[in-house]
């Protein structure tokens, strides 16, 4: 399942633009000599990318449809990468484990946070395979496309203007994409119709939310 979220104002837009516009990057091979897939840019100062890194975290957990869909238990910080003309990242699934200073990351989804405009440049499409189709995402600053990370996908190569966004990678809570698809739906109930639901009805509904979560879910 693939979730289009809003999830920066933009102020928030403008922010990261801003850390982007006077921060140090480095190619993106640094971090990953061995990805031969990979030809971006990615924020190198520490301080920069923890400032960054807490508004981006902030942003997403603020997101109630974020938090519905994903289950979050942990994200990675998120990192600000760039692409210039000619740069892109071939065909490839993201690693299972992510190893972070406070401890070791399982990726069940991947998540790109777009920062341009998407008329400011060429080409940089996301596109995340289904089978034997592929969908391509190309969104508005602000908007984040959060996908499988077992699924393959690539940034098709920028031919104008700078790709900058956001990556970041989440463990979730439910990591059966099935259990955790049928737990949103339930959430989006609950968030939709909640309210105009009769009292008892929708104690019923959240006893079946929690309950599964309990079934489900892994244990903190
Ligand atoms: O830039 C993107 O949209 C995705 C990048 C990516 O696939 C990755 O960093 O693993
Ligand atoms: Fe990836």
């Amino acid at each position: 399942m693939y979730k289009v979220l809003e999830v920066l104002t933009a102020d928030e837009v403008a922010r990261c633009r801003e850390i982007a516009a006077s921060a140090k990057f480095v190619h993106g091979r640094i971090t990953n000599p061995h990805n031969t897939a990979k030809d971006n840019e990615q924020l190198h100062d520490p301080a920069v990318y923890n400032q960054s890194a807490q508004l981006l975290h902030q942003a997403l957990m603020r997101s109630e449809d974020f938090r519905n869909f994903a289950f979050p238990t942990a994200i990675a910080p998120p990192l600000i990468t760039r692409y210039n003309p000619s740069q892109h990242y071939g065909l490839h699934t993201d690693m299972a484990y992510i190893v972070l200073p406070g401890g070791t990351l399982r990726s069940d989804l991947s998540c790109t946070i777009f920062l341009s405009d998407p008329e400011t440049y060429e080409g940089g499409a996301l596109q995340v395979q289904l089978g034997d189709a592929a969908m391509s995402f190309k969104l508005p600053p602000g908007h984040a496309i959060v996908y499988p990370s077992d699924t393959f996908h690539q940034v098709e190569q920028v031919t104008s203007g700078e790709r900058l966004v956001a990556i970041t990678f989440i463990q979730s809570r439910v990591p059966d994409p099935f259990k955790r698809s049928l737990l949103y739906t339930l959430n989006e109930v609950a968030a939709l119709e909640g309210l105009g639901m009769d009292p008892t009805n929708y104690s019923r509904l959240q006893l079946v939310q929690q309950q599964l979560l309990r079934i489900w879910g892994e244990k903190p």
